[in-house]
């Protein structure tokens, strides 16, 4: 009854923002991401009927509060699932750094809930282990499908799944993403809950159709600037909902402004590179594999820890890995 799964975090697109149900963690309306690689997190999971009560060890830290409680709703899930009560032991680790705006919670959910569910021998089709993965972390489902991914927001728990969306496929290939490492530490979970308290959330809701429709058109048809201009847009839409709520929450730090600044200059001399920041003040900048050397030069130029990533698969299992 033990498993290990790996997944990659996603960098959002067209980004999810606030929930319509917390407890089940039904978003207002579809989101699209790309998963990033190498960047991955592996966890495994051992479900023991001599246990006592749930362990859970992330990052070499064990986990209580709020952290323990959204993987227990994973789990749970799972137990309830499989027709049994088992306690369990978790431990996962990320090559990447946590909780400064690289997604960490979506790969951290999609690799506990593919481990989980492989450790009680239920047989699901990643869509379906999409639902489990985002009782923990809404962007978790599209880190369990991996590549481009689309969480439908659905009508109710079954239907608020993750697909693979159709990319051409060169395009995906080509996909360099630059990361300026801006560690502030922040969490997302108060963010969302207040969403719908911005002025602009409505405005952000109203729009969102059209750049969820123009972001799978350019995917598809592989029109990178389109893509990726639509995903720096989103990124700014993100922002002044998140800036104007009640906690007026400012994610960027004067280095994120500096890496956007030089983001546009590089556009101006005639380089394919856009901005993107989730809810943190870490940035990726989307270039072409022939200029993200040059990206990463003048990224670095701002005084910021760099990475070259590229696009990542969905969740898998790594059982010859296993953590204990
Ligand atoms: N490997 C993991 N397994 C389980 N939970 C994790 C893991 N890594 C992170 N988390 C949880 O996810 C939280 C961080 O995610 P948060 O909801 O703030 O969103 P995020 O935007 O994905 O974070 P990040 O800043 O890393 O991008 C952590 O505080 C922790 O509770
Ligand atoms: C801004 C995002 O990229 C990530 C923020 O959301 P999270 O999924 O991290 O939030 P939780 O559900 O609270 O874990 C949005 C997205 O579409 O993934």
């Amino acid at each position: 009854m033990k498993a290990t799964a790996r997944a990659h975090p996603i960098q959002g697109l067209v980004k999810y923002h606030g929930m319509r149900d917390e407890e089940l963690r039904l978003p207002y309306h579809d989101s699209i991401s790309v998963c990033t690689a190498p960047s991955n997190t592996t966890t495994t999971v051992e479900f023991d009927p001599d246990r006592d009560e749930d362990i859970y060890r992330v990052d070499g830290e064990e986990v209580d509060g709020r952290g323990a409680e959204r993987i227990q709703m994973v789990l749970d899930e799972v137990r309830r699932r499989a027709g049994f009560d088992h306690r369990a032991r978790l431990v996962s680790e990320s090559n990447f750094p946590t909780n400064i705006g690289l997604g960490s919670s979506s790969s951290g959910f999609a690799a506990a809930a593919l481990a989980a569910v492989e450790a009680a021998g239920l047989d699901l089709t990643l869509p379906e282990v999409s639902t489990i993965a985002r009782r923990g972390s809404s962007s978790a489902a599209r880190a369990v499908t991996g590549g481009f991914s689309d969480l439908y927001a659905g009508l109710n728990d079954e239907d608020c799944r993750s697909e693979r969306l159709p990319v051409d496929d060169e395009m995906a290939d080509d996909l360099r993403i630059v990361i300026g490492k801006v560690p502030a530490y922040k969490e997302t979970e108060a963010a969302h809950e207040e969403a719908a308290d911005s002025h602009m959330f409505e405005a952000r809701l109203a729009h969102i159709h059209d750049q969820l429709a123009e972001m799978k058109d350019a995917l598809r048809e592989g029109d990178f600037d389109r893509a990726f201009e639509t995903a720096e847009h989103d990124s700014l839409s993100l922002a002044a909902t998140t800036m104007t709520g009640p906690a007026g929450w400012v994610y960027w730090k004067p280095d994120t402004i500096e890496i956007f600044d030089a983001v546009r200059d590089l556009r101006e001399d005639g380089v394919p590179a856009y901005f993107s920041t989730d809810t943190g003040a870490t940035v990726y900048v989307n270039t072409r594999a022939e200029h993200a050397d040059e990206v990463e030069a003048t990224i670095a130029d701002c005084g910021v820890d760099t990475e070259v990533w590229e696009v990542g698969g969905p969740a898998h299992l790594v059982d010859d890995e296993a953590l204990f």
